[in-house]
């Protein structure tokens, strides 16, 4: 079994995870979702006029999306207005001003290690006038990104991987994209899909893409993808509208600027939720949306099985935990990135867990099926691989160090075992800063909040 990527596990930073003494009771208010906000981007730039992202995410995988786009010619206009209500919510918040320009290379993007930039930015960069050169974290190298370099060949783009089929690239830019028909491979990444239709209303000729391969995960996020592109103006057919399966057209046409709100993110609200179930005490998240294409809403379902109590309403959703957790079987394909919160929870759960159809998290921000393993284990658990996920077979858990691996979400999963297990030592946790990086802060916030 290989061992998970990440870095070095000599000198590691190490974060204290603090013990619940009781049942948590708070309300934590959650930042905006990533994945939202790093699509709102990239169709923004692409529109024909101005548009505004309200309540963005301003962190890491974001930071770099908003950098690559200004790179590339967009005017991103930060600002923190003194009474910006909006949207029902009565909340201030940042809105981000984004005018779109002519896209121009030479330009250099730092991709990191988001998979949202190293895939939504090329086909962006194909209608470029002039060469992008992507580049990156060098977990970010062994991603896949065949299906979009594959994808945009076919389409007429130019791009130079000196045969890698990976990062780091350079998309020679002709400032037009011919678009058409394609096949691809997306069994690896749902990301694939999203990228090459996020900027198929730009290509002259549309797009028609067909997935061929495997069953294609975090079919929500290319749910999302459909929705914000459509909120845009453009023309979308897709598979749930009745057409042919694994088939999306997409038509040639202008976007226009949006006035948007980000939603709070609900992946992101996953360890605090869990903090109510494994605590058995309560937590809410306000502004929980009542129709969302986020993943994380599955949760509410998830949690339920798990032994939680959830309840939605005008506050948010409300988490009530009994005291009592359970083990799950669960195929979260759709909900990958759920994963590494649900592995964690099923740790301390009161029989074994099975979490399946997630092979495809093996190439995430490091091997998760792996680190889960090891991680988890290193506590005193006993996890094992299988070909597509995880089986988890409660133990009792004992303090120590929790390697992170450069993973945002291994990190949430450390604080969370570490909530109820004295003396685990989280390795560098401002690695949530990837999309989270309030989260040492709010954590404490949710624990001093305690009743
Ligand atoms: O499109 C998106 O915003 C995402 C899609 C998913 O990627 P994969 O399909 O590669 O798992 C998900 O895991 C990732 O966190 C965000
Ligand atoms: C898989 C994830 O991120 P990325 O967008 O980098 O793929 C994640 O956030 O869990």
């Amino acid at each position: 079994m290989t061992e998970p990527a990440g870095h070095a596990l000599t000198a590691p930073d190490l974060w204290t995870a603090p013990l619940a003494e009781g049942a948590v009771d708070a309300t934590v208010t959650v930042p905006g979702s990533k994945s939202v906000t790093n699509r709102a981007l990239v169709l923004a730039a692409l529109a024909s006029e101005p548009g505004w992202v309200r309540r963005p995410l301003r962190s890491r995988d974001t930071l770099l999306m908003a950098g690559a786009l200004r790179a590339l010619g967009t005017r991103i206009e930060e600002t923190v207005p003194s009474n910006a209500s909006h949207g029902g919510t009565g909340e201030t918040g940042e809105v981000w001003r984004v005018v779109p320009a002519g896209l121009h290379g030479p330009v250099t993007v730092d991709v990191g290690n988001a998979g949202t930039v190293m895939r939504f930015l090329p086909p962006v960069a194909a209608l470029a006038d002039g060469p992008v050169r992507f580049d990156g974290d060098p977990r970010a190298y062994e991603r896949p990104l065949h299906g979009v370099i594959g994808g945009l060949r076919a389409l007429g783009a130019r791009i130079d991987d000196e045969g890698r089929g990976a990062l780091p690239m350079t998309v020679h830019g002709s400032g037009a994209l011919a678009g058409g028909e394609v096949a691809i491979d997306a069994s690896s990444s749902s990301q694939f899909v999203s990228a090459l239709l996020l900027s198929a209303p730009r290509f002259n000729q549309g797009l028609e893409l067909r997935h061929t391969g495997g069953r294609l995960p975090s079919m929500p996020h290319i749910r999302m993808t459909i929705e914000m592109l459509r909120a845009a103006g453009a023309q979308v057919d897709a598979p749930e509208d009745g057409g042919a399966p694994d088939l999306w057209r997409v038509t040639s046409k202008a976007l226009l600027g949006r006035d948007l709100v980000v939603e709070p993110d609900l992946s992101n609200a996953q360890p605090f939720l869990a903090a109510a179930l494994v605590t058995g005490g309560r937590v809410t998240i306000p502004d929980w949306p009542e129709h969302t294409t986020q993943p994380g809403d599955a949760l509410r379902d998830l949690f339920t099985r798990m032994g939680g109590r959830c309840v939605l309403d005008e506050r948010g959703l409300t988490l009530t935990g009994s005291g009592r957790v359970h083990g799950i079987d669960a195929d979260l394909s759709e909900v990958g990135e759920l994963t590494p919160g649900i592995a964690a929870v099923a740790a301390l759960a009161d029989s074994e867990s099975v979490l399946r159809g997630v092979a495809h998290l093996r190439l995430h921000e490091t091997d998760r099926l792996a680190a889960l393993r090891r991680e988890i284990n290193g506590l005193g658990g006993d996890v094992t691989e299988t070909d597509d996920g995880l089986r988890i077979r409660p133990r009792p858990l004992r303090g120590g160090v929790f390697h992170t691996y450069d993973d945002h979400r291994l990190a949430t999963a450390g604080a969370l075992l570490g909530l109820v297990v004295p003396d685990v030592r989280v390795e560098d946790i401002a690695t949530t800063g990837k999309t989270l990086p309030d989260f040492p802060d709010l954590w404490h916030g949710m624990l001093g909040a305690r009743a």
